[in-house]
Formats: structure tokens, C-alpha cells, sequence
């Protein structure tokens, strides 16, 4: 279970008019409980949805409150929490760090597999779980971004966390393999807490979590969400095309 109590997050922001730096809000204070196996995080950009999910491993911590993951504290037992919860980035070349997939995957089972012979065989062994068998010694440059995508998806998981958050893991990716990267994410057995752009994506989840300026504006079923969502951001455009600010 995930559990939000009375969350808020600000960061120390420059002043655009060039005055001291000055607290801006990312989140407004916030509490939720999360326990639905899918869960989908939808909203117009800068709203807060990638601060909403860096929330849930500890790669952002709360300026106040507490979140916790099975009763982890993301501020107090960071390490023991990314063990818990996997992320992934929306652009995988944020995410693979060594030259190759095999090295990249094997570094993500360095904990569990001290071995370096067992350690890269378990690594080949997720790599042909996820089709990437044949890609497992090139280049990681070379692979195409779909591919990279589903090498990053592959090293999280191969450290089988319990649940897994995406920020817009989609977003980079044509049709075609985000159809991939869908069918691969449905098919997990892990919780799941998708920030999307995606709204059929979305459609699919048990529940919907629509932010907008920092706060959770509807939190429900994914139909009503993303119709809310929808007249928010229609509402917006009009204010964009009338110059009023957005
Ligand atoms: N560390 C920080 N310091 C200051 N401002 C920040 C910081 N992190 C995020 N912000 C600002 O907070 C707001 C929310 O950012 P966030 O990345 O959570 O939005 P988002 O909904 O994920 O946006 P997008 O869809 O564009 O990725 C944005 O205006 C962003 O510029």
C-alpha cells in the first residue's frame, strides 16, 4: 500500500524578475492511499504528475508530511524503498548507464546474483524474457527507441520490485511499440502508477488521479477522469488562444 499523509512539496525557485530566489508549491498538501493495481496519473504539463510519482521511491521527498510504501518511509528508509518501488523514465537514455544490455541489466542484479558469471547468465535470461536476446552484447545506441525503452523496462524489473512507477514511459515511442510497451505493463503482476499523456492508456487503469496546478482535481474512474480532464484542457486552450494567461 501506498499512503500519502498530508503531503507538500516546494522547491527554492528563481525569481523571474531577477529578486532573491523564492518557495514555490510543486504539490499542494495531499493525501491519498493507493492500493489499486493500476493507477493512472493524467494532467496538462507542469501540473505536477512527474513530482506526484518521484514522490512514490523517494526521488523526491516531501518538504512536509510522509509518504510511505508498506509502511517504508521514502525519507527515512530510502534504499529499502527503491528496493520496493521501480521507476522509469520517460527517455530511456536517462535511465542505461553501461555500453551494452547485458552490462546494463547485470548491473541492476548486482544485489541478488554477487556472482559475475551467474550474475550476466541471469541477465542474458531477462533480456530473452523481454526479446532483446539478440541485442544483448551491441551497442546500446544501436538499438532503436523502442528498444532502449523495453532494455530500461527490463533492467527495473529484473530486480522484481513490487511496484512499478512509469513517468510517461510512452511518450517517446510511435504507435507501434507503445503498443508493446502497453501489452507488457498490462501484463505485470506488479502494482502499477502510470503518469500518462495517453488516454486510452489511461482508460485502461482501475483509477485515475487527474492533477492540475499542483493538485489532485479528480481522483476516480477512468471515464469521468478523463472527461474531467478533457474540459480542463479544453477550457485552458480557449485561454491560451485568447492570450489570457494559461
Ligand atoms: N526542483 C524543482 N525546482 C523548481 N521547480 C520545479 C522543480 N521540479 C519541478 N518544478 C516545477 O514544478 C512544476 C511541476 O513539475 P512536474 O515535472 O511535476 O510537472 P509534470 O506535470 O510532470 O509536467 P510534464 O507533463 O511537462 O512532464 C513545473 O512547473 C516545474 O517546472
Amino acid at each position: 500500500m501506498i499512503a500519502l499523509d498530508a503531503v507538500h512539496v516546494t522547491a527554492w525557485s528563481p525569481d523571474p524578475a531577477g529578486g532573491a530566489d523564492r518557495v514555490v508549491t510543486l504539490l499542494h498538501p495531499l493525501s491519498l492511499r493507493l492500493d489499486e493495481p493500476r493507477v493512472a496519473v493524467i494532467g496538462a504539463n507542469g501540473s505536477g504528475k512527474s513530482t506526484l510519482a518521484r514522490l512514490l521511491n523517494g526521488l523526491v521527498l516531501p518538504s512536509s508530511g510522509r509518504v510511505t510504501v508498506d509502511g517504508l518511509d521514502t525519507a527515512r528508509d530510502g534504499a529499502a524503498v527503491r528496493r520496493l518501488v521501480g521507476f522509469v523514465f520517460t527517455d530511456p537514455d536517462a535511465q542505461i548507464v553501461m555500453p551494452t544490455p547485458v552490462e546494463d541489466v547485470a548491473l541492476s542484479l548486482r544485489r541478488t546474483h554477487p556472482d559475475a558469471r551467474e550474475r550476466a547468465q541471469a541477465a542474458r535470461a531477462v533480456l530473452a524474457r523481454f526479446g532483446l536476446a539478440a541485442r544483448a552484447d551491441q551497442p546500446v545506441h544501436s538499438l532503436s527507441g523502442g528498444q532502449r525503452q523495453l532494455l530500461a523496462l527490463a533492467a527495473v524489473l529484473a530486480t522484481e520490485p513490487r511496484v512499478l512507477v512509469l513517468d510517461e514511459p510512452t511518450t517517446l515511442l510511435d504507435l507501434a511499440w507503445r503498443a508493446v510497451v502497453d501489452d507488457l505493463v498490462a501484463g505485470l503482476e506488479q502494482q502499477v502508477v502510470e503518469v500518462t499523456h495517453d488516454l486510452d492508456a489511461a482508460g485502461h487503469a482501475d483509477r485515475v488521479l487527474v492533477v492540475d496546478e499542483g493538485r489532485v482535481v479528480h481522483d476516480g474512474a477512468p471515464d469521468e477522469a478523463v472527461r474531467h480532464y478533457r474540459t480542463l484542457m479544453a477550457a485552458r486552450a480557449s485561454r491560451v488562444r485568447d492570450g489570457s494567461p494559461s
